[in-house]
């Protein structure tokens, strides 16, 4: 079966001409969220996307552009549709979003925990789990700020999803070479220095065969200014539905 992907947004944190970087992944009739940004109700919104129809959020960090939108969904899902979103999400990340991000605006008589307001269905790295039929997930840790936990995302076996992510060639060519991974969608700080992100200079870096499977997100409102600068590599629309062999 193939994998759709639909991304709700390709900007990054303070894009404002492309919605946060988010994704939906339809699998047959499930719909998987990856995360669930500030501007994700009004692109779902702006797409005619109803939220009873997204099967569950997964989450791969703690930063506004891929959490923000939870405390919105979280109360929709209590006070107007009285039903838990599910939400995969790394053992590690649980407390920090709960007691660091929403529980500030969620806490109220008969909301004390992150369980009062989602189906909460935690994760650990390398320990695939298969959401539905024809729909496998593992998470891999990888590094973004230093001391907090990101996790990118091995969809499939073949097709890998950068969380925001510091460059790690080894990794990529490992997936590519070692693992069969056919497509890496992957986080591109057009500009450097990336720090806390991978810049297009060093995903041009890349051995030509890992390269041609690399398509860029999470970029900046001058993206345009690059189209034709990007080697092998393309940029991922928002909104377009793309296909992906299994
Ligand atoms: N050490 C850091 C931490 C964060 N940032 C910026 O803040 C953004 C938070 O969301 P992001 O998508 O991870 O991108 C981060 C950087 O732009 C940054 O530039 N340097
Ligand atoms: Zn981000
Ligand atoms: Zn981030």
């Amino acid at each position: 079966m193939s994998i759709q992907l639909q991304m709700l947004g390709t900007g990054n944190a303070f894009a404002k001409k492309y919605y946060n970087n988010n994704a939906l992944v339809h699998a047959d009739d499930y719909t998987l969220m990856i995360d669930c940004g500030i501007t994700a109700p009004l692109a779902l919104h702006q797409l005619g996307i109803e939220l009873d129809t997204i099967d569950a959020i997964l989450v791969s960090h703690i930063h506004g552009d891929h959490v923000g939108g939870l405390e919105e969904i979280g109360f929709r899902g209590y006070f107007v549709h009285q039903r838990k979103p599910v939400l995969y999400i790394a053992s590690t990340l649980i407390s920090p979003l709960w007691d660091h991000t929403l529980s500030g605006g969620m806490t109220q008589e008969g909301i004390s925990s992150i369980d009062d307001i989602f189906d909460v269905r935690p994760l650990e790295p390398e320990q695939p789990v298969e959401l539905a039929p024809g729909l496998k997930i593992e998470l891999i840790q990888t590094p973004h700020i230093d001391g907090k936990y990101s996790y990118s995302v091995l969809i499939n076996d073949h097709i890998f999803y950068s969380a925001d992510m510091k460059f790690q060639p080894q990794l990529l060519e490992h997936l590519v070479r070692e693992r069969g991974v056919h497509t890496i969608l992957h986080d591109c700080q057009l500009y450097p220095p990336g720090i806390v992100h991978t810049t297009l200079e060093e995903l041009l870096s890349l051995p030509d065969d890992v390269c041609r499977t690399v398509k860029l997100m999470h970029y900046n409102d001058t993206k345009d200014d690059f189209v034709g600068k990007t080697g092998e590599m393309e940029f991922i629309e928002q909104h377009k539905m793309y296909t992906f062999p299994e």
